[in-house]
């Protein structure tokens, strides 16, 4: 089961003793699918985390709603707050596991909390460790699992209350790059098998290209840009976009003597040659690939190209691709 997740006009402040407030959150509006994997990205102090307590109600607005699923988190008393947080299952950096536990304690916990017998929370956790990948693996106790295998018991804990949404704090943050590749994998599959709505905050861009359908950019507790990865990508103006996919780098004594460079961008589809078609362009005024980045991200590749083409030339260049829709501009 999934859920959408709607933020209307929300601001937080905390007030600091002997001080002026603090405004973690600014009239923030953010609407995620259910079923979506939405990654927030953001500098150090941008508001992620306080984001990610308010949607679990742990934190409430200041100003403004919170929906999931429908449900206004805000309208609800304590009690009815205390089962809607089982629709939300947390993934922190750390597994914060309990340590003098198994594994299979570990996910059987939030279940027997709730009431399920132990036979019958044992069995759900042996099942959710096998759906994580660690069938075998029940009896070890955190340290004796690697970093990875605790954050997979993370994961499985996350499920056992069957939510609706997943929000993970920089799950992968301590994580090498392989076991990063296996966990961001893991979650996918947890999405597409489950259907669960996901939000993920993190630092690493990585993160969002390799499995984020949508992605927002937080900045003082704003939202600076929000959208569809495949929009996002196709915006020129987009920060998150060049961060996604960055302008390749060029060495400047590489510039032949009377060019310019331009740079452009392309979006494409499978069965869609887009590239092709813009490498022609360049080809028919004699421009010179220069350097390139190209990336696969979820249903959408990207390329970028920067071409050398010679000074007197360049406007024509770039007219004859804005009139293609693609985008292009000379690099200062
Ligand atoms: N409990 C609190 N009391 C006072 N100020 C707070 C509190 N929690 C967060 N803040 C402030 O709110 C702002 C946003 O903090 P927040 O932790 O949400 O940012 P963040 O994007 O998660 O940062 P990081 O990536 O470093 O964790 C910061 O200026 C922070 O100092």
């Amino acid at each position: 089961m999934s859920a959408t997740i709607s933020l209307h006009d929300v601001t937080k402040c905390y007030t600091i003793r002997g001080g002026a407030d603090v405004v973690a959150l600014n009239h923030v509006n953010l609407e995620i699918e259910a079923g979506a994997i939405h990654g927030i990205v953001g500098q150090s102090g941008a508001g992620k985390s306080t984001l990610i307590r308010c949607l679990t109600a742990l934190e409430h607005p200041t100003e403004g709603e919170i929906l999931v699923g429908g449900q206004n988190l805000s309208a609800l008393s304590e009690k009815e707050l205390r089962l809607e947080r089982r629709q939300i299952g947390m993934v922190f950096q750390a597994a914060n596991l309990f340590d003098a536990r198994t594994a299979l304690e570990n996910v059987a916990y939030p279940l027997r909390i709730t009431g399920v017998s132990k036979e019958e929370a044992r069995a759900k956790a042996t099942e959710l460790l096998q759906v994580v990948g660690l069938r075998g693996r029940e009896n070890s106790y955190p340290s004796q699992l690697s970093g990875g295998q605790r954050q997979r018991v993370g994961i499985a804990r996350a499920l056992a209350a069957k939510p609706s949404i997943l929000l993970c704090d920089e799950p992968t943050s301590a994580l090498d790059s392989e076991t990063t590749r296996q966990v961001l994998a893991l979650l996918q599959q947890i999405r597409d098998h489950f259907g669960v709505t996901i939000v993920i905050i993190t630092h690493e861009m990585e993160v969002v290209r390799s499995i984020c359908d949508s992605v927002s950019l937080l900045e003082h507790g704003q939202v600076i840009e929000t959208g569809k990865i495949k929009d996002v990508v196709a915006d020129p103006n987009s920060r998150l976009a060049r961060e996604l996919v960055p302008v390749p780098s060029i060495n400047r004594d590489d510039i032949p003597k009377g060019h310019v460079v331009i740079d452009t961008a392309f979006t494409s589809h499978p069965g869609i040659p887009t590239g092709a078609e813009l490498l022609s362009i360049a080809s028919s005024f004699g421009a010179d690939v220069a350097a390139g980045t190209f990336e696969s991200l979820p249903n959408v590749q990207v390329g970028r190209l920067a071409l050398t083409v010679e000074q007197g030339d360049a406007w024509n260049v770039i007219e004859a691709f804005r009139s293609r829709g693609f985008h292009a501009e000379v690099r200062s």
